[in-house]
């Protein structure tokens, strides 16, 4: 099963992320988005990274340029009627996801491979919203996607090896480090970092320090390269609320329950970096 055209739902910050890497590794990309705004946003992200790695000497004009041009817009699901693999980075929300699925399912070609970059919903819960289920699986990218070395591949419970195998291969194409893990909430990254940050708003709901000092003794005392604060931020609050809200769910136990004042902001718009205001305001 060899992997050549691509499409990626959503062309937020990680479905941004991921077309880039995935043209700069030599796939053909399809970016798609519902709205033509939010693929202009994305593809204005991407052609800023690659321009900072021409000024830095690691890519020529014309290296960026054969970059760009293995992008293409989409903003029709139709569009998915040619490509090898679908990698959805739409938001977080199971409704959505299994929504996308149904459909990809009736327009992709039967070998075709549906993965999700979710950072916390069961695989399998997704997958079974397909008739094709051995071919669903998890591929969870880290923010920021051009940076971050890992993914999570995640197998649901119908995941075959030779699916498996072919994610496995097509992210070490990608220049990743594939890390197999199976299908619980939040997988192994969020499972472990959400509950940090979350612990890290208690501390500031319950006025033990400001945000900053929060943020500095996990940087300077741990050398954490931010703050949870600060990462919370750069994540995405709706994301980390949607995370939190699934682990709590999934394991039923009160240890997950999300901080009420995370739900605040969330409710409040305040989403972090990407809103222009989370626990900092940004310009
Ligand atoms: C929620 C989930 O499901 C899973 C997740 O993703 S959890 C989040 C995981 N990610 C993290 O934990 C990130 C933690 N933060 C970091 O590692 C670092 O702060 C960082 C890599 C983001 C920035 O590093 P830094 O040294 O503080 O800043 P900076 O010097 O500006 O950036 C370092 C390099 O990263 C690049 N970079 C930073 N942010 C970037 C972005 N958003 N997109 C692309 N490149 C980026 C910079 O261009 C720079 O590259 P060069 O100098 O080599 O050109
Ligand atoms: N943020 C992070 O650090 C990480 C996030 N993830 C996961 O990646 C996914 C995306 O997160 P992130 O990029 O941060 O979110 P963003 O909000 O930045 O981007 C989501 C994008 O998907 C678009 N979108 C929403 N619904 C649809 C749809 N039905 N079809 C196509 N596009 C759609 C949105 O468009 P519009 O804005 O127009 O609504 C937006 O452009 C989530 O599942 C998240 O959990 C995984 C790893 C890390």
């Amino acid at each position: 099963m060899e992997i050549k055209k691509v499409m990626v739902i959503g062309a937020g910050q990680m479905g941004g992320g991921i077309a880039q890497v995935c043209a700069q590794a030599g796939f053909d990309v399809k970016l798609n988005d519902i709205k033509e705004e939010s693929y202009a946003k994305g593809l204005a992200v991407i052609t800023k990274n690659l321009s900072r790695n021409v000024e830095k000497g690691r890519m020529t004009e014309d290296e960026k340029n054969a970059v760009l041009g293995r992008i293409t817009k989409s903003l029709d699901l139709q569009d998915a009627s040619d490509v090898d693999i679908i990698i959805e980075a739409a938001v977080e929300n199971m409704a959505i996801k299994k929504s996308i699925f149904t459909q990809l399912d009736g327009i992709a070609q039967e070998t075709a491979i549906l993965a999700s970059n979710t950072s916390s919903l069961s695989i399998t819960e997704i997958a079974a919203a397909t008739n094709r289920p051995e071919k669903v699986i998890g591929m969870h990218f880290m923010n920021p996607v051009p940076v971050m070395k890992l993914v999570e591949i995640i197998r649901g419970l119908a995941t075959t090896d030779e699916v498996y195998k072919a994610v496995e291969d097509m992210t070490k194409k990608l220049a990743k480090v594939p890390v197999e893990v199976n299908d619980f909430p939040g997988f192994v990254a969020n499972r472990i970092l959400m509950p940090m940050i979350n612990e890290a708003i208690y501390t500031l709901y319950e006025g033990v320090a400001t945000k900053e000092s929060i943020d500095d003794v996990m940087k300077l005392g741990m050398n954490h390269p931010m703050g949870p604060l600060q990462l919370a931020d750069f994540i995405g609050l709706d994301t980390c609320l949607y995370i939190m809200e699934t682990l709590h769910e999934g394991f039923g136990d009160s240890k997950y329950r999300p901080c009420p004042l995370l739900r605040k902001y969330v409710n409040a718009g305040w989403l972090g970096k990407k809103s222009g205001r989370g626990f900092y305001v940004y310009s």
